[in-house]
């Protein structure tokens, strides 16, 4: 088994899909957390300067969905064939895009104009995609994909927190069958353990 080291903030968001999926698999990793005082020196060393990072045997790697595709390889939560492949992908792609327009308006710095886009994400963006994603749930039978257990579920699951810390609120608590998935995922006695024994941080 290849020896596996996750660089990442001291927090879960992008990293913490990672750490279900090497946790899901009974794989050890390296849960390297780097500080805000390390980072500079740190950042000219990674692939992008950005991370999360998958150390693979001494090789670097970074992007967290092409990471999670890979690692969904290594622990058999892909699909059965290339459709029930790109079932997965495009919800991981559409919970990437929910990711960052919530985002980008989070983050927006200048007050005024972020008041006026909160009105528009609190209003239409988010009520669009909890309903989209629900539906998808719904029809999946409380997953994410295909009727199954996928690594689009333990996506979802490990970055909800940050997206409720985002937006104020518990994205799923009026959306049953997306919160199903995360009951499911939380369920599952890997990620128990995981989610039992990791540092605990509010993002
Ligand atoms: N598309 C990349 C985005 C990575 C990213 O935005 N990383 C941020 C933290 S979440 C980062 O490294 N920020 C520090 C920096 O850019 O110096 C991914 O999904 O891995």
């Amino acid at each position: 088994m290849p020896d596996y080291k996750v660089y990442y903030f001291n927090v879960k968001a992008l990293g913490e899909p990672l750490r279900f999926l090497l946790s899901y698999g009974n794989i050890p990793f390296d849960d390297i957390r780097i500080t805000r005082e390390e980072w500079p020196a740190l950042k000219p060393t990674m692939p992008m300067g950005q991370m999360p990072v998958l150390d693979v045997d001494g090789k670097k790697v970074h992007q967290s969905i092409a990471m999670s595709r890979y690692l969904a390889k290594q622990v058999g939560l892909v699909g059965a064939d290339a459709w029930e492949d790109l079932q997965i992908d495009t919800v991981v792609d559409t919970i990437n895009d929910f990711r960052l327009k919530i985002g980008v308006v989070s983050y927006e710095p200048d007050d005024e104009v972020k008041e006026k886009k909160l009105v528009t994400l609190n209003n239409e963006v988010i009520p669009f995609y909890l309903e989209k994603l629900d539906d998808i749930a719904r029809e999946n039978n409380g997953y994410l994909a295909n009727g199954k257990l996928s690594w689009a579920d333990l996506y979802f699951t490990a970055i909800l927190d940050y997206l409720n810390y985002l937006t104020k609120t518990d994205l799923v608590a009026n959306h049953p069958n997306l919160r199903q998935v995360t009951l499911n995922v939380l369920d599952i006695d890997q990620i128990k353990a995981w989610v039992e024994k990791r540092p605990k941080t509010e993002i």
